[in-house]
């Protein structure tokens, strides 16, 4: 036996007996998961359990990131926690998430991302169709995108929330990132035609102008649709994620070719449920203040007065009026903590209607 399979030898017995270790530790975590939910149940019997504990998730993943000892990445650690958790809560409930599909989109990536692989996705055609599904707990929550770091908001997300009485619970983000994708027996120069989503198309404009100019571009549904036609008609092109092209088994002709390179979709969790505090927590309203000069001045004023930053403010068409309109209002904090309290007091006194959509734990992974 030569030193090198000597050496070898030695280091993988020391691996096989870490695993063992690794795998017990895992299993008597396994087995006090099942412990809480016996324990959930005792204590809320006949009542709808909520198995998934977001707030707890967060602070589980927090601390791992923070007392990670490498050489592993504190991201990296966290990743595998959050897939331990997820086989953990699978054993207590198995979840079903619904998400804006079809399979192989961008949403699916971000809520195996949040909840990790242990949970039944259940894609649906539209954002409308997510809400109903959580809505009639056919699905026990559901993912939907809200903003792009480069195209914006996602209004029809936004809308939703006037007239659905469903929490906001999450938060995840995701680096979206667009290769030019084409099935093996698409040769590079055959390809007249490229689709993908109309937001992935204005994403990666300026890399198509310059790489790819004269093709014709063609907006459908999704990406994964895009991938879905790319793999189905020869001499076509699909823009979409690494999901996506793997579910369909198409070749990356070039990769990462959006024109900003911190390209970033925000995801929501939506369920029927309130969330408690994680130490470290965002909160979603959404305003509607009476059409007078100063309005606006007197919806902010308070948040300014307390020391609450808001992270984001978006005005939209009421849906009750001509000329009116609802500031949805994204701020830091939990709807628990008594300052936040107190400025909503302030701002229910002033306005037509306050919604308060959740509170919910700044996204770790
Ligand atoms: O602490 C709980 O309530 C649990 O159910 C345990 C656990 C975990 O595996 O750590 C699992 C699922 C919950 O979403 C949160 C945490």
């Amino acid at each position: 036996m030569s030193d090198e399979q000597t050496k070898l030898g030695e280091l993988r017995d020391r691996i096989d007996g870490i695993d063992q270790q690794i795998m017990d530790l895992i299993s008597a975590r396994a087995r006090c998961a099942q412990e809480v939910a016996e324990v959930k149940m005792t204590y809320n019997p006949g009542a709808d359990v909520f198995f998934y504990r977001p707030e707890r998730e967060a602070q589980v993943l927090r601390r791992i990131k923070e007392q990670n000892p490498g050489p592993l990445s504190g991201e990296e650690m966290a990743r595998l926690f959050r897939e331990i958790m997820s086989a953990c809560l699978a054993l207590e409930k198995p979840m079903h998430i619904a998400f804006l599909g079809p399979a192989g989109t961008f949403t699916q990536a971000a809520a195996l991302k949040h909840f990790g692989h242990s949970v039944v996705s259940v894609p649906l055609a539209a954002i409308d169709a997510v809400f109903r599904e959580v809505e009639s707990g056919s699905a026990h929550y559901g993912v939907v995108p809200v903003e792009n770091s480069t195209e914006g908001m996602i209004n029809h997300t936004l809308d939703m929330f006037m007239s659905s009485p469903l929490k906001i619970c999450g938060e995840v983000q995701l680096r979206i990132h667009h290769h030019l994708l084409a099935s093996a027996e698409t040769r590079e120069g055959e390809i007249h035609r490229i689709y993908s989503h109309q937001q992935s198309l204005a994403q990666c404009r300026q890399w198509l102008d310059a790489n790819r100019f004269g093709i014709e571009r063609v907006p459908v549904s999704s990406n994964a649709e895009a991938a879905r036609r790319a793999a189905e008609e020869p001499g076509t092109a699909a823009i979409a994620g690494d999901m996506a092209a793997e579910l369909y088994g198409l070749e990356k002709l070039a990769g990462n070719i959006e024109d900003r390179p911190d390209n970033t979709t925000r995801f929501l969790i939506i369920g029927r449920e309130s969330v408690g505090p994680s130490g470290n927590d965002k909160s979603s309203i959404l305003v509607s203040m009476r059409n007078k000069p100063g309005a606006l001045y007197q919806l902010l004023e308070p948040f300014h007065r307390d020391g609450i930053s808001l992270t984001r403010i978006e005005t939209r068409p009421s849906p009750s009026g001509t000329w009116a309109y609802v500031f949805y209002i994204d701020f830091e904090g939990h709807m628990e903590e008594p300052k936040v309290a107190k400025v909503l007091a302030e701002i229910d006194e002033e306005a037509v209607e306050l919604k308060r959509l959740g509170s919910y734990p700044v996204g770790v992974l």
